[in-house]
């Protein structure tokens, strides 16, 4: 069986050499004392699951391009979900009581063990499964479902923002902003999980991680914008709004999930950051496919992919739904040969691996969806 950090050979063949940047970097630093740099794995990966044969709950939107993964481990997705409780009640007092049922249907633990097959550890799954419950809780109390509103949010945000990119003032109101990040369940769910991950990625990852979620940011005050408003944006800029609101603080933490680094001059490269904006947009639609009905029967109107197709080309639901399919296949077609390219021009196994990674946890990620039926349920279009 193709381990889960190889680059996969039935994806599209190369259609690009390195660039100057890229062949630099694969030389490797050669000034005096550099010896020491060269890129190595810091731990061998786990040997992944095998593939189940049993039936997974729920169905797959039909023509939507994706890859079965295998079942995740039972072990950890219980262990994950047990310990991201504990978390969730005893460390952040996440939730009330009534919120209970919600916070287990959404099922992290299986989600995060599904995206993260090469984690050594299930101390490196929590790191996600905590940063995952924390986003959630940001979208779901500051923009949705639990007291959201598009009134105030920029200020709430950037406040938010700051239990990840922290303060730093005089010692008078250093100590009140750091009281403030106690103050709602989002602040202390932000801190607590950036906290532990800062315990064990690099200051470049942890780097990373804080502007993938400024762009998410930025991508919730944009709907925001529009939801108050009532504007309902062509095509082209939904899509722009929702490469920002976006999944891809989650991918993008796969190297520190898996134990290893891809270097910041690497992930810098914009073949990579093709590559994680295809993927992370691919990741993104298939949200809105399968929250399609979650969300038509939620108040107001809630923009998603063929929500937006319907209004703005002048076309029925469904067909804006199939034509929404054909969007995301071709994103993941792109995703796929993009992904394939660089992985042809920079064989480090550290670009493999992540590459790999980020691809797996598109895998993952569709599989969440297609099997939380607690959470989705397809339309009847078929
Ligand atoms: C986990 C994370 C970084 C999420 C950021 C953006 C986000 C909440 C999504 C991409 C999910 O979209 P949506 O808000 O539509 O979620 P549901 O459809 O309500 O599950
Ligand atoms: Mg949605």
């Amino acid at each position: 069986m193709k381990e889960p950090w190889m680059p996969d050979p039935e994806i599209s063949p190369p259609q690009s050499s390195p660039s100057a940047p890229v062949e630099r970097i694969l030389r490797g630093p050669s000034g005096l004392g550099t010896t020491s740099l060269y890129l190595t794995r810091r731990e061998e990966p786990p040997t992944p699951p095998e593939p189940s044969t049993a039936p997974v709950e729920g169905n797959a939107i039909p023509g939507l391009y994706h890859h079965p993964v295998p079942e995740p481990d039972p072990v950890r997705v219980e262990e994950v979900s047990r310990r991201i409780k504990a978390w969730a009640l005893d460390e952040v007092d996440l939730y009330p009581q009534e919120w209970e049922e919600q916070f287990d249907g959404f099922s992290v633990g299986r989600y995060m063990v599904a995206c993260h097959p090469d984690a050594p550890t299930v101390d490196h799954l929590m790191l996600a499964a905590r940063l995952m419950v924390a986003e959630n809780a940001v979208d779901d109390c500051y923009c949705e479902d639990h007291g959201g509103s598009p009134i105030g949010l920029g200020g709430r945000l950037l406040l938010a923002h700051t239990a990840i990119d922290p303060l730093h003032t005089t010692k008078e109101y250093q100590q009140q902003w750091a009281e403030s990040l106690h103050s709602d369940a989002p602040r202390r769910a932000y801190r607590s999980a950036m906290e532990y991950f800062v315990q064990s990625a690099s200051p470049s990852q942890a780097d990373r991680f804080r502007h993938d979620m400024a762009r998410l940011h930025m991508g919730y005050l944009a709907e925001a914008a529009w939801a108050q408003s009532g504007h309902v944006p062509e095509v082209w800029a939904y899509l722009a709004m929702r490469q920002f609101n976006n999944f891809r603080p989650c991918p993008t933490i796969t190297d520190t999930v898996g134990g290893y680094e891809l270097p910041a001059d690497l992930h810098a490269q914009p073949a990579m950051q093709r590559v994680i904006a295809l993927g992370g947009n691919a990741t993104t639609i298939v949200n809105d496919l399968y929250s399609y009905t979650k969300e038509l029967a939620s108040p107001g109107r809630h923009l998603n992919l063929p929500v937006v197709i319907a209004e703005r080309e002048g076309i029925g639901e469904r067909d804006a739904y199939l034509k929404a399919i054909e969007v995301h296949n071709d994103l993941m077609h792109d995703f796929e040969a993009e992904a394939a390219a660089l992985a042809a021009a920079c064989p480090l196994p550290n670009v493999q691996r992540f590459l790999r990674g980020v691809a797996v946890w598109v895998d993952g990620n569709h599989y969440w969806h297609q099997t939380n039926t607690y959470r989705y349920s397809l339309p009847d279009f078929w």
